[in-house]
C-alpha cells in the first residue's frame, strides 16, 4: 500500500513526519538557550534552529524522494545529517486517503518542494514562539498544490506540544478545524516586523475593525483558517516562495485564496524568481477580487517592481 502510492501522497505522508521532526529541534534549541543568530539582512535573522530544521527536512526528503528538485531558504545545506534527523516513515493515517485525479500520474520532474524551516524567526528569537511554524510546500507544475503547516510550540489540549495541519487541493485539510470569521466584523492579519508607509496605506483603505499584527506567514494563515481574521494583507515584497507554498496550498485547498496584492497567483517552478515581488493578498471568503479592487491601483502599481 505504502509504496504504490501516488508519489503526491507519499512526498505529503513523509513531510507531516519531517516537519513534526524539525519541530523538535526547533525546540531542543530554545531549550538549549543558545540561538546562534546570523543577520542575513536587514530584519532577517537566521537562527540554529533555522539552520538544523533545515537540514533534517532536506536530508529526509531528498533521501527518499532523490530526483525531486527541493528549495530551502537557508540555502544549500551539509546533508550528512545524523541518523536521528533521518525520517524515512510516512504518516500511514494521510496515505489511507484517496489521491486525487488531477495529482495521480504526476512525474517527479513536475515536482518543486519549497521547504521554510522555520517561519517567524524574529518572532522565535523575540519569544513569541506561537507565531512559529515549519512550513513544506508542495508544487506540481508551477502551482501551489500540497502543504504541511506544523506549529512546534502549539499546546494541545491533551497537553501534547505541538499540531501539524495539511492540505492538498482536491482532497481537502487535516490537523485542525475551520471556522469561519465572525460576519459582522472584518478583521485584517498582517506584518509585525516588516511595515513600511506604502503597506501601511494598504492596510488602511480597508478600515477595518480589528488589525492583528502577528509574525509569519504561516502563522497568519492559521489565523484565517480559524476564523481568527478575514484577509491576510502584506503589500511589501520580502517574503519568498518557500514563505507562501505551503500556505497558499493549505488555505486554497480549504476553499481560500492566496495570491499578490493585484489578486493573481504565484509561480512555484524551480527557475522562479524567489522573492514574492508584489506582496500576498490572502482571504477566506468568496470576496477575494472585491478585496483586491479596494487596494487603489497605484497603490498596487507601487509595491515591487516585477512581475513573479
Ligand atoms: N523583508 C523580509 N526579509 C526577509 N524575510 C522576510 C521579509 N519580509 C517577510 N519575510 C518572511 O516572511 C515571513 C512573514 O513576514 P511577516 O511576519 O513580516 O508578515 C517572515 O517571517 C519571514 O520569513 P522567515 O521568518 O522564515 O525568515
Ligand atoms: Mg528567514
Ligand atoms: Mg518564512
Ligand atoms: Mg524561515
Amino acid at each position: 500500500m505504502t509504496t504504490n502510492a501516488p508519489l503526491i501522497m507519499r512526498i505529503m505522508a513523509l513531510s507531516i513526519n519531517t516537519a513534526k521532526r524539525a519541530g523538535v529541534i526547533i525546540r531542543d534549541v530554545l531549550k538549549q538557550g543558545d540561538l546562534g543568530i546570523v543577520d542575513k539582512g536587514k530584519n532577517d535573522p537566521q537562527t540554529e534552529a533555522d539552520r538544523s530544521a533545515q537540514r533534517c527536512i532536506i536530508a529526509s526528503l531528498a533521501k527518499k524522494f532523490p530526483s525531486i528538485k527541493i528549495i530551502g531558504e537557508e540555502g544549500g545545506s551539509d546533508l550528512n545529517v545524523c541518523d536521528e534527523w533521518l525520517v524515512g516513515e510516512l504518516d500511514e493515517t494521510f496515505l489511507k486517503q484517496d489521491c486525487p485525479a488531477d495529482w495521480r500520474d504526476a512525474k517527479p520532474e513536475d515536482f518543486v518542494i519549497w521547504v521554510d524551516p522555520l517561519d517567524g524567526t524574529a518572532e522565535y528569537t523575540q519569544g513569541f514562539v506561537e507565531h512559529v511554524t515549519v512550513l513544506i510546500g508542495i508544487a506540481i507544475k508551477n502551482s501551489a498544490v500540497g502543504g504541511i503547516i506544523h506549529q512546534p510550540f502549539y499546546q494541545q489540549s491533551s497537553g501534547e506540544l505541538g499540531r501539524t495541519i495539511w492540505g492538498l487541493k482536491g482532497l481537502g485539510t487535516g490537523g485542525f478545524t475551520a471556522v469561519k470569521p465572525p460576519a459582522n466584523e472584518f478583521i485584517i492579519t498582517t506584518t509585525r516586523s516588516h511595515s513600511n508607509a506604502l503597506h501601511q496605506k494598504a492596510v488602511d483603505v480597508f478600515n477595518a475593525s480589528k488589525v492583528l499584527k502577528v509574525g509569519g506567514a504561516g502563522f497568519k494563515v492559521l489565523q484565517l483558517l480559524e476564523g481568527k481574521a478575514h484577509a491576510y494583507v502584506f503589500a511589501t515584497p520580502g517574503c519568498k516562495k518557500w514563505d507562501t507554498c505551503a500556505p497558499e496550498a493549505v488555505l486554497e485547498a480549504s476553499g481560500g485564496t492566496l495570491t499578490n496584492i493585484n489578486g493573481e497567483h504565484y509561480e512555484y517552478h524551480e527557475n522562479v524568481e524567489h522573492v514574492n515581488g508584489r506582496g500576498v493578498l490572502a482571504s477566506v471568503g468568496n470576496n477575494h477580487q472585491e478585496l483586491v479592487e479596494k487596494i487603489p491601483l497605484e497603490v498596487r502599481q507601487a509595491v515591487g517592481t516585477k512581475q513573479t
